[in-house]
């Protein structure tokens, strides 16, 4: 009898819940949208160069807008505790202050995630979305591709904004993820004297790498249409080309964020090719990738559900991308003919993977 009204009251507990959780998907995109709004207003960005917290009407005045939109959006901002709102008191007005969550929508600097917002919330990005339960029944192509008619690469490199932005994003991610990797795995960079970031983008990592261990010489490797406009930095030099094809040669090579985008044949040739890259007897392949992790007793964490919802932009934004749990890379880096690896958690999203021929 206890039981049953235990039962009962777990029940009832579960219905309120639902019944509430349930708006969070009915305007889930709400707090994205908002939050691109506020990027695209520059709000933090204005409170940030003002020095102090701001009213209302000099936040109006320094972004030119209407404060009573404004003040709407920024009750919303406020509610998800995204600035701080100080109440009023008999010295002024209250204001409007910072907090560590709005300084990384910050248009630029260490911390700023902005270009990653702005690209995932970007039209052309989202457009994929709407076709995510086509994918999965394999009734049309891959999502980006049923959206615009080629794969995410072959689009950035005909549109440069886009490309621009694909950029932009990553090196918001690289500016998080490789403090954390040199945090934990500095030892790796020991004894290396040419490194080749396979995918690197516009160079972030190899310039945060080469600040870190100024004894190595780097090779930023990515596709023509990306190295032409990544910058000029000492001890770097930007190479175009094909990982398919072949990657420059060096002591180890560095891929980050890269084998995630292919499915297994795809990542097993890339891999091979980094092989190829690195010395037989010395040579290390570093993977900076997301583990899956597949216990659940585990996955209480809130990096787990980041890496998740990555596995899901994969499942949208590439042809056969994948985020993978520890077998499944072991699976690819044994088919790659790497004799041994080891995997060492960080303070990210990414682990450190170390393939050894
Ligand atoms: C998700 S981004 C990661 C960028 C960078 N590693 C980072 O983490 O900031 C993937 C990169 O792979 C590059 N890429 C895609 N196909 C490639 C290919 N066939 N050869 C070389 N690079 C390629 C893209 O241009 C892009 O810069």
């Amino acid at each position: 009898m206890e039981d049953k009204q235990r039962e009962l009251g777990e029940e009832e507990k579960e219905e309120e819940h639902a019944k509430l959780e349930i708006w969070k998907y009915v305007f889930g995109f709400v707090e994205i949208a908002v939050v691109k709004c506020a990027i695209e207003l520059g709000i933090a960005d204005a409170i940030e160069s003002h020095g102090s917290p701001m009213t209302l009407l000099e936040l109006s005045s320094a972004l030119r807008c209407d404060p009573s939109p404004l003040y709407r959006i920024m009750r919303v901002l406020v509610h998800l505790k995204i600035f701080k709102e100080k109440p009023a008191t008999q010295l002024g007005p209250k204001v409007y202050a910072q907090t560590p969550l709005s300084k990384r929508l910050l248009k630029s600097g260490k911390n700023s995630m902005a270009a990653f917002i702005l690209l995932e919330s970007s039209p052309v990005m989202l457009a994929p979305w709407h076709g995510l339960s086509a994918r999965i029944q394999g009734v049309s192509n891959p999502a980006f591709e049923a959206a615009h008619g080629e794969d995410v690469w072959s689009y950035a490199a005909s549109n440069p904004n886009h490309s621009k932005l694909i950029n932009e994003a990553m090196a918001c991610d690289a500016r998080v993820a490789v403090p954390a990797v040199l945090e934990s795995c500095l030892e790796v960079f020991k004894g290396l004297e040419t490194i080749v970031d396979v995918g690197g983008g516009d160079g972030t990592t190899l310039r945060l790498l080469v600040e870190a261990c100024p004894w190595i010489r780097c090779v930023n490797f990515d596709l023509p249409h990306v190295v032409s406009v990544a910058q000029e930095c000492d001890r770097i030099e930007n190479v175009g080309g094909d990982m398919f094809d072949c990657v420059p040669k060096a002591d180890a090579a560095i891929i980050m964020w890269v084998l995630h985008d292919w499915g297994d044949d795809e990542c097993i040739r890339i891999l091979k090719k980094c092989r190829e890259a690195i010395p037989e007897d010395k040579g290390k392949v570093i993977i900076v990738e997301a583990v899956i992790e597949e216990d659940n007793e585990k996955q209480d964490n809130k990096l787990t559900d980041v890496r998740l919802m990555l596995d899901m932009v994969m499942m949208a934004h590439t042809n056969t991308g994948k985020e993978r749990t520890m077998k499944e890379w072991g699976y690819v880096l044994g088919e790659a003919g790497f004799s041994r690896h080891t995997i060492t958690p960080i303070h990210a999203v990414q682990s450190v993977i170390q393939a050894f021929p």
